[in-house]
């Protein structure tokens, strides 16, 4: 049996946490603080963090196989140099929603960013309902509008087979699965895998691993989960000392560790002094199982 070790490896206040990325070529960890508006990069060897700051909520960040990075940014898919700390939109969407904007997103095996949107949340978990809709950003720049009403577009993974494509509508308490056409990004009969238990909470961040299990931080649950999409069943808890936990990915030495972001937007004084690590970034080792690098957006 494998010793679970979690400890708080980058202590900041994050507003939201989100969208933890490996960058192995940095031997770097990326991800966003949505509300702060900021992108980060913490190196593992020196562990120094870098940060930019931009003019509105960034929701995902991803690599892109031309070097550097492209962001989801308010309703905006973005093109961001680290150098130079420049941000170039790529493409608008929900033009028509002034109150939206991006949640998570991530990229597909054949270098397309999936990300979807939500209103702007009065409180935690409390938004105008159905607003937000689900898109691809092709690498030739054109997008395409997978379905709408949704209310907290939240985790997304792909099958290791890449045959299946999972997702998360936060407020449906439920992880999801969709047939994935890998040829041309579509995606298709949709059905629920998992619903969450009343102590789990809300799902928020997902990713896979090699054995093809999908890891769910639970937001206001304190936890990662490991879940079987074959069965439908819980394979693991693992507890963390915050309860906002947002999402994960695996990185470091072959992809042998789990990063979990967190918040503490919405907690009060008292909450937050008893968790003063909440919007955190934290390591978990001796999990015993590996995750998949991330892949890159190829336009
Ligand atoms: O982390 C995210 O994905 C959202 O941007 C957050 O706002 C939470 O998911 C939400 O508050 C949970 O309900
Ligand atoms: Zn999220």
């Amino acid at each position: 049996m494998s010793s679970i070790k979690v400890e708080c490896i980058i202590d900041e206040n994050c507003k939201i946490g989100e969208s933890p990325v490996w960058e192995e070529k940095e031997n770097s960890l990326l991800y966003v603080d949505i509300n702060g508006k900021k992108i980060s990069r913490w190196n593992s060897i020196t562990k120094q963090v870098q940060s930019i700051a931009v003019d509105a909520p960034v929701s995902s960040v991803a690599l892109r196989k031309s070097g550097n990075y492209v962001i989801t940014l308010g309703t905006r898919f973005a093109a961001l140099k680290w150098d130079d700390q420049s941000v170039t939109t790529i493409v608008q969407v929900d033009k028509d929603k002034p109150n939206n904007r991006f949640n998570d997103g991530k990229v597909d095996p054949e270098g397309r960013y999936f990300a979807g949107t939500m209103a702007e949340e009065i409180r935690p978990a409390v938004l105008e309902r159905q607003q937000g809709s689900f898109y691809t950003l092709f690498p030739d720049h054109s997008v395409v509008k997978h379905f709408d009403q949704v209310d907290i577009s939240n985790g997304l993974d792909w099958s290791l087979d890449h045959k299946t494509f999972f997702y998360i509508d936060s407020l449906s308490y439920s992880v999801d699965a969709f047939d994935y056409d890998l040829r041309t990004g579509k995606i298709s009969n949709r059905r629920s895998v998992y619903k969450l238990e009343k102590e789990e909470s809300i799902p928020d961040g997902m990713c896979i691993d090699t054995e093809g299990k999908l890891w769910v931080a639970c937001y206001d649950g304190g936890r990662v989960i490991r879940l079987d999409p074959e069965t439908g069943k819980r394979l693991q808890t693992v507890k963390l000392p915050v309860d906002k936990t947002t999402s994960c990915c695996f990185g470091g030495k072959d992809y042998s560790e789990m990063y979990v972001t967190s918040a503490c937007q919405g907690m009060d004084d008292k909450w937050l002094s008893r968790q003063p690590q909440a919007g955190g970034i934290f390591k978990v080792t001796g999990l015993g199982v590996k995750g998949i690098p991330p892949y890159s957006y190829a336009g």
